[in-house]
């Protein structure tokens, strides 16, 4: 029988527990419990049922543990199997994956599984996965499964595909935020009776999906499932749906949809692919029950969760942009109050930057500026310095504080990625994960902070991706948010 391995990412061990079920007489329950206290872990599950499918285990990312598996794979007759998996994770990089399986007709087997050290990924916690796929008639399962997760910082998704005939792939981590795990079946068949009550618990970064399949015919079950661990996107946990899916006829389903900041996807293909929910960006982050919302007054320390990880919540451009347009008023006559600049070693002749427009900028680029910023003209260090470093000369510019020397290097720093990247020649700009095109370097963290934003601003929805790094910063989410963030 095949019993394939998860994969791990970087430097990180590996566990999988696969398992595929193809019998008729069967009975099965399975509970599946996943903790997760105070640690960074990462790891996914996977289970694939498809008795004709390919198995893939879950995928870890880099530094997580490294779980142990189990396998156990009975084939015989007359069986009866209850299973009770259980995944902890304390202080430390750990998480399970677990999937019993069952093959043979009439088979019993009493079994309690418990994994612990599981697989991990990158830093932050991820979910395990509980799938399970049965097929045939005469079923009847009840399966729990328990996701939990606490105070750190999570990624990892799980999913399952009840396709008899198609592939099954594991939950994919996102970045930084909380990922919950999965739970994903699907039902097809007729004369199915089905009741899933879903719950999630209290605390940080969580969500879930849930789907469920079944297959076959005269089925009963009776779930109950529980699920806490969210799966977060890029900054921030987020929660993850509830999704039950069945097609067939005769069908009761009983449950409840509840879909918590992010979004999950669901595929009931029967012959196609089923993928889990995936969380996406900048989903809200809640500590402790807390949620973690950025507002614009935050300093660089207020994202220190208990277990003294600090990674930092960014607010989102549109944001930025209202603070702008907040400030228009203010800084409508800017310009004409800026001190002159005075070129020095320069000695041809100068040109001085009086409108936008001139600038030549990309189009969504001159929006941000001059419609979403509501920069109605450049400010005189900007239209000394924006033609100069667009010429590519090494300038040094100096203001005052408060003169607008930041828009004056990003301005002509975005664009010029943005020319790059949509040019067809030589010079060509293509991006590839942590290779960025440009370096600005500040002495202190609050000023990287504040730059960052600014670039965020400008940049928004030109294609140019921006990342920032500095101490303090945890390690890990902060090494993906430069490998997926500048310039990929
Ligand atoms: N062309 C413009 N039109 C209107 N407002 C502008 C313009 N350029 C910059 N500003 C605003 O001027 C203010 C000061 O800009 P900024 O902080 O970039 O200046 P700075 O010279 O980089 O400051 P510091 O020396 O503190 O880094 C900001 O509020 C910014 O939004």
């Amino acid at each position: 029988m095949n019993q394939p391995r998860g994969r791990g990412g970087f430097a990180s061990d590996r566990g999988g527990f696969n398992s595929s079920t193809s019998a008729v007489n069967q009975e099965r329950r399975e509970v599946s419990i996943f903790e997760r206290f105070l640690g960074n872990g990462d790891g996914s599950a996977q289970s694939n049922g498809n008795p004709r499918g390919s198995n893939r285990g879950g995928r870890g990312g880099y530094r997580g543990g490294r779980g142990d598996r189990l396998n156990p794979s009975t084939s015989a007759v007359n069986q009866e199997r209850q299973e009770s998996s259980i995944f902890e994770r304390y202080l430390g990089n750990r998480n399970g994956t677990s999937n019993p399986f069952t093959s043979g007709s009439n088979q019993e087997n009493n079994g309690r599984d418990s994994n612990r050290d599981g697989r991990g990924g990158y830093r932050g916690g991820r979910g395990g996965g509980f799938n399970s796929f049965a097929t045939g008639s005469n079923q009847e399962r009840r399966e729990g499964s328990i996701f939990q997760r606490f105070l750190g910082n999570g990624d990892g998704s799980a999913q399952s595909n009840g396709n008899p005939r198609g592939s099954s792939r594991g939950g994919r981590g996102g970045y930084r935020g909380g990922r919950g795990g999965g739970f994903n079946s699907f039902a097809t068949g007729s004369n199915q009776e089905r009741r899933e009550p879903t719950q999630n618990a209290f605390a940080a970064n969580r969500g879930s999906t849930f789907n469920r399949f079944n297959s076959g015919n005269d089925q009963e079950r009776h779930g109950y499932d529980s699920n806490n661990r969210g799966r977060g996107g890029y900054r921030g946990g987020r929660g993850g749906g509830f999704i039950a899916f069945a097609i067939g006829a005769n069908q009761e389903i009983v449950g409840h949809i509840s879909n918590r900041d992010g979004f999950a996807q669901l595929n009931g293909n029967p012959r196609g692919s089923y993928r889990g929910g995936r969380g996406a960006y900048r989903g809200q982050r809640r500590i402790n029950g807390h949620q973690n919302q950025a507002d614009g007054n935050q300093n660089v320390d207020d994202n220190i969760a208990d277990n003294n990880v600090y990674v930092p919540h960014n607010r989102i451009s549109e944001e930025l942009f209202a603070e702008d347009q907040k400030a228009e008023a203010l800084y409508a006559n800017v310009v004409d109050d800026d001190e002159d600049v005075v070129v020095e070693n320069f000695d041809q002749s100068l040109f001085r930057l009086m409108k936008w427009e001139d600038a030549e900028f990309e189009p969504q680029l001159l929006t941000n500026v001059k419609e979403r910023a509501k920069y109605t003209r450049p400010r005189k260090i900007q239209s000394v310095t924006i033609p100069l470093v667009i010429d590519r000369f090494d300038v040094v510019s100096q203001a005052e504080t408060g003169s607008g020397k930041t828009a004056a290097y990003l301005l002509s720093i975005i664009d010029d990625i943005m020319k790059g990247k949509l040019c067809k020649d030589e010079d060509t700009f293509v991006s590839e994960p942590a290779s960025p095109f440009a370096i600005i370097i500040v002495p202190t963290r609050e000023l990287a902070q504040q730059i960052y934003e600014q670039a965020l601003k400008f940049a928004d929805k030109t294609g140019v991706n921006i990342a920032k790094a500095y101490g303090k910063y945890d390690l890990g989410p902060n090494n993906n948010e430069i490998r997926f963030g500048c310039d990929w």
